[in-house]
């Protein structure tokens, strides 16, 4: 089957939101754990987010994945490939989102690529090339202190012309408010002036719709789950059955946990909200810097409780606690050797009987995706904005959310096991 639309998405939890919103709009989506094999049975679809880790790798390495990732799509059919970034725009002056398009534009014989994060839907708004996140600044948002990508500079003009090799240029609101053929004329009269990429303002989900309707007569774009709704709803057959629903048609049983690695200040506000409804068990990150035994403590903790009802294990901490952490033993070192004990707790809860999962954080999401091994995901409905439920496509059954740390209100960790039975 050919598809309407590709995606390559810089990390699982992103890839998600993305599928999630293309799955809203009435594309049947399969979201896949990296480059799937070529055998891979994908059904009546209408678009793949193929998932990476690629956001806070080696921008050379992140340049390759999403090179493979692309030509996969093509290779099945897909005329527009969209890359999937954070609405946040999570990145560093390295990369990865200016190496990345540079590189699928080059491959799509393109002289530009519009690029947009907006997601009003999440109070991510650009205005004038400046990202805000609610009411703020990107530099003024608890974006500043995460603990990988620190985002201090809310010019996204300025931050992707850091990272790219062409210049980059803006799409202001005026030209996205005149339509599709002035946003088509702007890129045109950019791409003569040699940039290689185009910024566009967008508030309102009618932007977006017509940056979709304006993106789709290129074959790359680039954004957040706005732009992959304005590229759907472009793309969607009307009155097409609603995709999401056969996902939850069987229920799957077996045990619930919860996962959080996210320190986002909606997370440590949901995992606070969770212990009205749940056992919460805090992890030392010491202690899972030191060795093995803060993971084994940690599963028979889960053992003791999970056969009762569903429970939380989270390593979160506020940005203080984060800060310290990673002075002493260097930021990546803490990222990676949390993420690698909580993926090796979820394969110890899985092996336990757990089959309906909740993680929190992108990253924390891609470590425990991985180290369970799975590799597609049908998606099902929206359990908060940005996150849907997903039924694993092949082996054992099993439900999954992935959130981004930033998404979902207090009682997301609640609200998602309402919904995954
Ligand atoms: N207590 C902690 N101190 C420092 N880093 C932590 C702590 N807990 C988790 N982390 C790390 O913080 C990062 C959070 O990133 P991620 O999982 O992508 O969440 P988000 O979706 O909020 O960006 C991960 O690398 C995770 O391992
Ligand atoms: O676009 C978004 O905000 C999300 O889809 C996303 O990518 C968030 O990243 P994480 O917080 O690292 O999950």
């Amino acid at each position: 089957m050919t598809l309407a639309l590709g995606c390559v998405a810089d990390d699982y939890t992103g890839a998600s939101d993305l599928a999630n919103t293309l799955t809203k709009a009435g594309l049947r989506t399969v979201q896949t754990i990296g480059i799937p094999a070529d055998d891979l049975a994908l059904g009546a679809v209408d678009a793949v987010v193929v998932a990476l880790k690629s956001r806070s790798i080696e921008p050379e390495r992140a340049v390759a994945l999403s090179r493979a990732a692309d030509a996969w799509l093509r290779g099945r059919g897909a005329g527009h490939v969209m890359f999937k970034i954070c609405s946040t725009f999570d990145s560093t002056d390295r990369g990865n989102i200016g190496p990345v398009l540079d590189a699928l534009r080059a491959d799509a014989g393109e002289a530009i690529a519009l690029v947009t994060p907006a997601f009003p839907e999440t109070g991510r708004s650009v205005y004038q090339g400046h990202l805000f996140v609610g009411a703020v600044p990107l530099d003024e948002s608890p974006l500043k202190d995460h603990p990988l990508n620190p985002m201090r500079d809310a010019n996204l003009v300025r931050v992707l012309a850091r990272q790219s090799a062409a210049p980059v240029g803006l799409v202001d609101v005026a030209t996205v408010a005149r339509g599709e053929a002035a946003v088509r004329a702007r890129l045109d009269a950019l791409a003569a002036e040699g940039a290689g990429a185009a910024v566009a303002d967008a508030i309102f989900e009618t932007d977006l719709e017509t940056l979709g309707r304006a993106a789709l007569a290129h074959r790359v774009s680039c954004g957040a789950s706005g732009l992959g709704l304005g590229l759907a709803r472009a793309l969607a057959r009307a009155g097409a059955p609603d995709p999401a629903a056969e996902v939850l048609a069987e229920p799957v049983g077996g045990l619930a946990a919860c996962l959080a690695g996210s320190c986002s200040r909606a997370t440590l506000e949901q995992i606070a909200a969770a212990e009205d409804r749940m056992p919460v068990l805090r992890l030392d990150p010491e202690r899972l810097l030191a060795g093995p035994d803060g993971v084994a403590e940690a599963v028979a903790w889960a053992g003791e409780r999970v056969g009762e009802g569903p429970v939380l294990i989270a390593s979160s901490a506020d940005p203080e606690a984060v800060r310290a952490l990673q002075a002493r033993h260097g930021v990546e070192a803490a990222g990676h050797a949390i993420e690698g004990a909580l993926a090796r707790l979820a394969a110890a809860l899985v092996e336990r009987g757990v089959r309906r999962l909740v993680v929190a954080g992108g990253e924390t999401s891609g470590a425990v995706v991985d180290h369970l091994g799975l590799k597609a995901f049908r998606v099902g409905p929206e359990i908060a904005a940005g996150v849907p439920v997903l039924r694993t496509v092949a082996g054992t059954p099993m439900l999954l959310a992935l959130k981004s740390g930033n998404f979902g209100g207090r009682d997301f960790f609640a609200r998602a096991l309402d919904l995954m039975r």
